[in-house]
């Protein structure tokens, strides 16, 4: 399991461990890791290789300064690009210079840059605020713009660490190397695009965090201690059987996927209740299909509702039907245009809302554009407003759960980071429903449930030859499945 602090988590952590260590021991540690990552990204010739460090007038900067003192010792061409002269990094800067590096001021950087093989971005860390300040732009963009290799120290100059959000100028890196944690913005877009490849140096703080992360992605061993297998004493009401509301005359192949991923997903039995029953049948001739309300179709352990149901008042009146059940709901696509707060707020059973932006947008009563730059605000925003867990589809999908306490209390957030920007294809988002309706089928709770789902969907996504189709991605979810829990 990935875990990720909030800055003011980590602060309080460094102060921790650096009470009970000499002096200039983190940075020290800190410096040499990402000396290593430079000179492992130089390999092979890092004598000569010239490097620029940009740096900024705090311990980023610090951090940039010594790891340029330790590639200027192994013979590499170190020179430090101050953005402000007086207030660089002394122990740092000192350093540099006895081991042959060079400092200079922010006027020659594009040149500099535009030479050298290798930028490390020591501008802002976990103390930065806002995008770049104009002076750190200029030479954030000339790494950009000579096509060269940059190395973001902790986290890319300009990104919030705490949200992923970027506001204005940033680094963008092609390695980030990152101290003692992650930090949320690491696996949050837009932040998590400019980071590149992330690697975490070991600075000791393990100790010293608290057990709740303020974000967490799945790895593939979470994932698959969440699987679902069935027991010897299985049958298919207690593996799971999930109810399908979905599909229309207009839109009927929503209807085939929801179930095809609900199939793939380890569903006992899947019932679907709708006017597209026969072609489900034709595709998938396991299915329960039946033309009355969902309510009327039989017994089941979940529902999902919603893609391709349409709007008008009839997929109104199909999605009232399903939450009336006292079974985890999941609402999705065109049955999202229809709930309200207070509405599943008062369900005694579990909801999860699988929104794109433009949904969540809707939901929340804001703009695409305002949930797309703050992603991780706007899924905990909809978890607490709908009292739902909700999972919010794009580039980065997060999962939030309503925290304990009502509207104020928000709860655990997820990142997936198994995605890929290939699933961004017509149906996915319907196969990934009836994953999770599975799952929620299953007996998982509705945060597991909806982050397992987008885990192996995204494992899918990469799996499925390309370019990938919906039901390319539903077939490969058995190979994604046996991969992580092989059978015996
Ligand atoms: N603590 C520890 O134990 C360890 C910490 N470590 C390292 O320290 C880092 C944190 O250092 P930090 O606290 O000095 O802050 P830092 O990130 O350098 O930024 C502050 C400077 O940025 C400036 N600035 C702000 N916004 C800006 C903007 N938009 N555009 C441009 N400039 C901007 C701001 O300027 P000012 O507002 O003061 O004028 C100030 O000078 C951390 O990320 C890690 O790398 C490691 O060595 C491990 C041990
Ligand atoms: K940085």
């Amino acid at each position: 399991m990935r875990t990720a602090y909030r800055v003011e988590t980590v602060r309080a952590a460094e102060r921790a461990l650096m009470a009970r260590l000499p002096a200039g021991t983190l940075m020290a540690r800190a410096a040499a890791g990402l000396a290593a990552a430079c000179a492992e990204l130089l390999r092979p010739r890092l004598y000569g290789a010239r490097v620029v460090l940009l740096v900024g007038s705090g311990d980023n900067g610090g951090d940039a300064l010594y790891a340029g003192a330790r590639l200027a010792r192994r013979g590499a061409a170190v020179t430090a690009v101050l953005l402000n002269e007086e207030r660089a990094h002394p122990g740092g800067l000192a350093a540099l210079r006895a081991a042959g590096g060079r400092a200079a001021g922010a006027a020659g950087a594009e040149r500099l840059i535009a030479r050298a093989r290798l930028v490390v971005d020591g501008i802002t860390g976990i103390g930065g605020r806002g995008g770049l300040r104009q002076d750190a732009a200029g030479p954030a963009a000339a790494a950009a713009e000579h096509g060269v290799p940059v190395v973001a120290v902790d986290l890319p100059s300009g990104v919030d660490a705490d949200t992923g959000e970027v506001h204005g100028a940033a680094v963008r890196a092609a390695l980030t190397v990152t101290f003692g944690a992650w930090k949320p913005g690491l696996l949050v877009d837009p932040a998590r695009a400019l980071a590149g490849e992330v690697r975490l140096v070991d600075i000791g703080l393990g100790p010293e965090l608290p057990p709740e992360p303020d974000l967490v992605a799945f790895d593939d061993a979470d994932a698959a201690a969440l699987l679902p297998r069935p027991e010897a004493e299985s049958d298919k009401y207690r593996r799971g059987v999930i109810g399908i509301a979905a599909g229309s005359a207009r839109y009927p192949g929503a209807a085939v996927l929801t179930v095809g991923g609900a199939l793939r997903g380890g569903a006992g039995a899947v019932r679907y209740a709708g006017p597209a029953g026969g072609g489900v049948i034709g595709r998938y001739p396991e299915t329960l299909v039946s033309e009355g309300r969902p309510s009327e179709a039989g017994r089941v352990q979940a529902w999902v509702v919603g893609p391709g149901l349409g709007g008008g008042p009839e997929a109104a009146a199909t999605v009232a039907d399903v939450l009336a059940a006292d079974v985890p709901v999941l609402v999705d696509a065109d049955g999202l245009h229809s709930i309200d707060p207070e509405r599943l707020r008062a369900r005694s059973a579990p909801t999860v809302l699988t929104p794109h932006a433009g949904e969540a947008a809707a939901l929340l009563g804001t703009s695409r554009d305002r949930v797309e730059s703050a992603r991780l605000a706007s899924v905990s925003e909809l978890a607490v407003r709908y009292g739902a867990v909700a999972l919010l589809k794009g580039s980065t999908t997060l999962i939030a759960e309503p925290g304990p306490g009502g509207p104020e209390g928000r709860g655990r957030v997820l990142a997936n980071t198994t995605g890929t920007p290939w699933l961004a294809t017509a149906g996915s988002g319907d196969v990934l429903s009836g994953l999770i309706g599975a799952l929620l089928a299953a007996g998982l709770a509705p945060l597991d449930a909806a982050a397992l789902g987008a885990h192996l969907h995204g494992l899918a996504g990469r799996a499925a030859p390309v370019p990938p189709m919906a039901s390319t991605v539903t077939e490969a979810l058995p190979g994604v499945w046996a991969a992580l829990s092989p059978r015996r």
